[in-house]
């Protein structure tokens, strides 16, 4: 009998990470009749782990949740990890591919601490380090101050549940995989719009092992697929990072995506909107309106992308 794991499957520590990776466990011993035990976790502090009191932004970006993974998978301790993808930098080497993108969860935003913005008090003080979701809001609610809440879930709800701030926002998906889904209430992509792949789970590997790839395979959903990565083309075009307050989501509709997508500047004085439609797995089209959206934008947004701010 051979009790080697079949794949060991890299992951972050926090409690969402793991939820992920265990319920990437669990489809895979679904779909091919495995036992548990022949999926091996393998858990990491990724360096973005170990700051928490400066917004991501600030302390360098989304490889900060890559770096080791990408390390274990290059040097072989590990066949694949696990990401939320909206956290996982635009381009990729080429050496690893992302081998499946688990069926996306709800990708809206939650507003937690408030029933809703006008629920606000004036000048209301709100807990939040992503670009995205402090210029959303302060478009939205000039009069509020926003200050930085990093950390996993519990660490920002525990900061909200101390009064460091009166609302925050959360991913409807993480509350979900974390059975905390009774937590605040989710935003209208009519007035709020989340991050580009939220809620999606992407399963990585080195691009040229064969059979992590075939293992993998089984557990892509092709339309969850087609709707982050399209959300990606966009960020490409935009040349985007973790700095800037893009907000985007991509549904099916008809038979085609349909995507809105909103930039700020990061003050929130400013906002161009744009709404398209795409042939499912055109990402040029997405690409291209990343480049003209940029290219008609004002000078706050426009700076911002060009890094003079
Ligand atoms: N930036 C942190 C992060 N990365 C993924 C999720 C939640 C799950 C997801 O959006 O896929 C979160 C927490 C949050 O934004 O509330």
């Amino acid at each position: 009998m051979n009790d080697q794991p079949i794949l060991r499957l890299g992951t972050r520590r926090s409690p969402l990470a793991l939820a992920q990776a265990e319920e990437t466990r669990a489809r895979l011993c679904a779909s091919h009749g495995w036992d548990s035990n022949m999926v091996e976790l393998v858990p990491v502090v990724a360096s973005g782990d170990k700051v928490t009191d400066r917004p991501l932004a600030e302390i360098g970006g989304k490889a900060l949740w890559t770096k080791e993974l990408d390390q274990w998978l290059a040097d072989g301790s590990i066949d694949a990890a696990v990401h939320s993808l909206k956290d996982v930098e635009t381009i990729r080497p080429d050496s690893l591919h992302i081998a499946a993108i688990l069926p996306r969860a709800d990708k809206r935003d939650r507003l937690i601490g408030v029933a809703s913005f006008d629920d606000l008090t004036e000048g209301a003080v709100v807990g939040t380090s992503a670009p995205r979701r402090a210029a959303q809001l302060l478009n939205l609610r000039p009069d509020c101050k926003v200050v930085t809440f990093r950390g996993n879930v519990a660490t920002r709800l525990g900061k909200l549940e101390a009064g460091e701030a009166e609302a925050t926002f959360l991913a409807a998906a993480g509350l979900e995989r974390l059975g905390q889904d009774d937590v605040g209430v989710p935003l209208d992509p009519e007035l709020w719009l989340p991050a580009p792949a939220q809620g999606a789970i992407a399963i990585e590997c080195r691009a040229d092992d064969a059979r992590a790839r075939e293992v993998l395979a089984v557990l892509d959903h092709a339309e969850s697929r087609a709707e982050v990565m399209a959300e990606r083309a966009l960020l490409l075009g935009l040349g985007g990072t973790c700095h800037s307050p893009i907000a985007v989501l991509c549904d099916h509709d008809a038979g085609e995506l349909a995507m809105r997508v909103a930039l700020f500047s990061p003050a929130g004085q400013e906002r161009v909107e744009s709404t398209a439609r795409f042939a499912v797995g055109d990402l040029q089209s997405p690409r291209q309106l990343g480049i003209d959206l940029l290219e008609n934008a004002p000078s706050g947004i426009t700076a911002v992308f060009n890094g003079l701010q």
